[in-house]
């Protein structure tokens, strides 16, 4: 059962995503929206994808985050079966650093709609803030707290190429 205050689910084919995908959660945490993290594998478990894409929107989430790695299906399966916005995220894997994953992950055809972000962590950082973005168009505490985050951002960067 969901946390019913999380806005964002992170879905994942694997444990072994984790590592990467827990990028999408440090930033989720970091803006204060509450998400909750599944492995959900099209692959392996397809009956607990098939019920999960179904039931997304019931259970109250507003944004869904899918990494994948390899044969990646598990973003385009998921958002033929739901009209939330579905970012789906390349996990690296051995072929070509996750050329594949991207691939798998980009080449949808029309109709079933996948944002694509970069392969690997800074992908995963990305789908975190751009589910922020997303839902920071009606809310707009969260707006500010994205507008402190990229302030900050800013602020950490050095201007000096010296120590
Ligand atoms: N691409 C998919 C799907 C899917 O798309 O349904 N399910 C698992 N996987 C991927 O298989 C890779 C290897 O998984 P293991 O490490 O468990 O062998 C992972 O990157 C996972 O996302």
């Amino acid at each position: 059962m969901a946390d019913q205050s999380a806005r964002v689910a992170i879905i994942m084919g694997s444990r072994s995503d984790w590592p990467t995908m827990q990028a999408a959660a440090h930033v989720l945490d970091e803006l204060g929206v509450a998400y909750e993290a599944r492995v959900v594998s099209a692959h392996r478990t397809p009956q607990r994808m098939y019920d999960f894409a179904a039931g997304a929107r019931d259970e109250g989430f507003q944004v869904i985050i899918a990494g994948a790695g390899g044969a990646a299906h598990l973003p385009g399966m998921t958002a033929s079966m739901t009209d939330l916005p579905v970012l789906g995220v390349p996990v690296e894997s051995k072929l070509q650093n996750g050329l594949d994953s991207l691939l798998s992950i980009v080449q949808m055809p029309g109709g079933v709609p996948v944002g694509t972000l970069a392969v690997g962590k800074a992908g995963a950082k990305n789908a975190g803030l751009m589910a922020a973005r997303i839902l920071a168009l009606a809310d707009a505490d969260l707006a500010r707290r994205l507008a402190d985050w990229r302030s900050a951002q800013s602020d950490a960067i050095p201007e000096s190429v010296e120590d």
